[in-house]
């Protein structure tokens, strides 16, 4: 894969008493082969929901998805079944938070991964194979004696490894993390995006993952994807994003983490709750959260600014820098 390009993406759930959730508004961005991507906001803000979507994992009859999602000019949200079928954990692997159940538990961990291996490769011999998988244990933190264990004698957290594990193993060209880490200690969790981001260089993965810690966005993504309401903030590299975050909503969010850089501050909320997302909102969805806002902002939606690069913030305050 070159290029990953999500375009015009909405989606809507057919929530109860047949009230529409607005769970993701109008998101573009696009990611280049081999770039990592974190993306970041409050609990209920759409992140999962956005990527469930790229592989098609919503629930059919509730959600209506409409946009695209482009793996090079293959759009996974309109391609064939069979199409991405093809393109599923060989190029396009994903790891949930609760992965746990996805191996059996009366059979080897070893013999599992066997199975999967021959899949794509069915000529494989026994010695390549075992080789290959008690590398990715390892990558994973966990010894070769785990071959010959059942899933049921590991931890949650060696369990998680594992499906971590299984999603490397055919290098895919894109990995989707969905707070696949969390449950993991801080030091494993370390070690293990370490090695990701040491073999995403070498088969050029590209990778979109979502968590809550910023400490993982800030040590293994190169770009930073700020979602508020179902709704793109800001967008651009994790340096810019990081050190001089521009939306409003970015700010609050980074000040209500330990400091990640430069003088330790006291950590700061942001007033409010997130909008009720079965309404629709006219002006700025952040507008009543935000202490900069303008009787502009209650009114008219901001556009996307595209500031240096593609630096993107949905904000009136750049717009009239812009204008000036
Ligand atoms: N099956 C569903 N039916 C109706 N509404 C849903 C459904 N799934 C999610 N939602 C709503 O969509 C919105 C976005 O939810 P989503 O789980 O994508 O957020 P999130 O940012 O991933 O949250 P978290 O960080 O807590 O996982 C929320 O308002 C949620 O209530």
């Amino acid at each position: 894969m070159e290029k990953f390009t999500v375009k015009d993406l909405n989606i809507t759930y057919n929530g109860k008493n047949r009230k529409k959730v607005y769970a993701v508004d109008d998101i573009s961005f696009e990611l280049k082969a081999g770039e990592s991507l974190g993306i970041i906001g409050e609990s209920g803000s759409g992140k999962s929901t956005m990527i469930h979507s790229f592989l098609r994992l919503l629930p059919e009859k509730t959600a209506a998805v409409t946009g695209h999602a482009y793996f090079d000019d293959i759009d996974l949200l309109n391609c064939g079944e069979k199409e991405l079928k093809d393109l599923r954990w060989k190029e396009i692997a994903v790891v949930f938070q609760k992965s746990m159940n996805s191996l059996s538990q009366i059979h080897k961990i070893g013999t599992q991964f066997e199975d999967i291996y021959r899949v794509h490769y069915p000529k494989a011999r026994k010695q390549e194979m075992k080789e290959a998988i008690c590398n990715l244990l390892e990558i994973v933190n966990l010894g070769p004696h785990v071959y010959q264990m059942y899933p049921f004698e590991l931890s949650g957290g060696m369990q998680q490894r594992l499906n971590i594990a299984l999603s490397l193993m055919f290098h895919p060209s894109l990995l989707i993390m969905d707070e696949a880490t969390t449950a993991l200690d801080v030091i494993t969790q370390g070690q293990i995006m370490d090695e990701i981001s040491e073999i995403e260089k070498r088969f050029s993965i590209t990778r979109i993952m979502i968590t809550h810690d910023l400490s993982v966005v800030a040590s293994s993504c190169e770009r930073i994807l700020v979602i508020y309401a179902g709704r793109l903030v800001e967008y651009g590299k994790k340096e810019e994003i990081l050190r001089k975050p521009l939306h409003p909503y970015t700010q609050g969010l980074i000040q209500s983490f330990p400091s990640l850089y430069g003088k330790k501050e006291q950590l700061k909320s942001i007033p409010g709750t997130l909008p009720d997302l079965s309404q629709t909102y006219q002006g700025c969805i952040f507008a009543p959260r935000c202490r900069y806002a303008s009787e502009r902002c209650f009114k008219i939606r901001p556009q996307q600014y595209i500031l240096e690069g593609d630096h993107k913030v949905a904000c009136h305050k750049y717009g009239e820098k812009k204008d000036e």
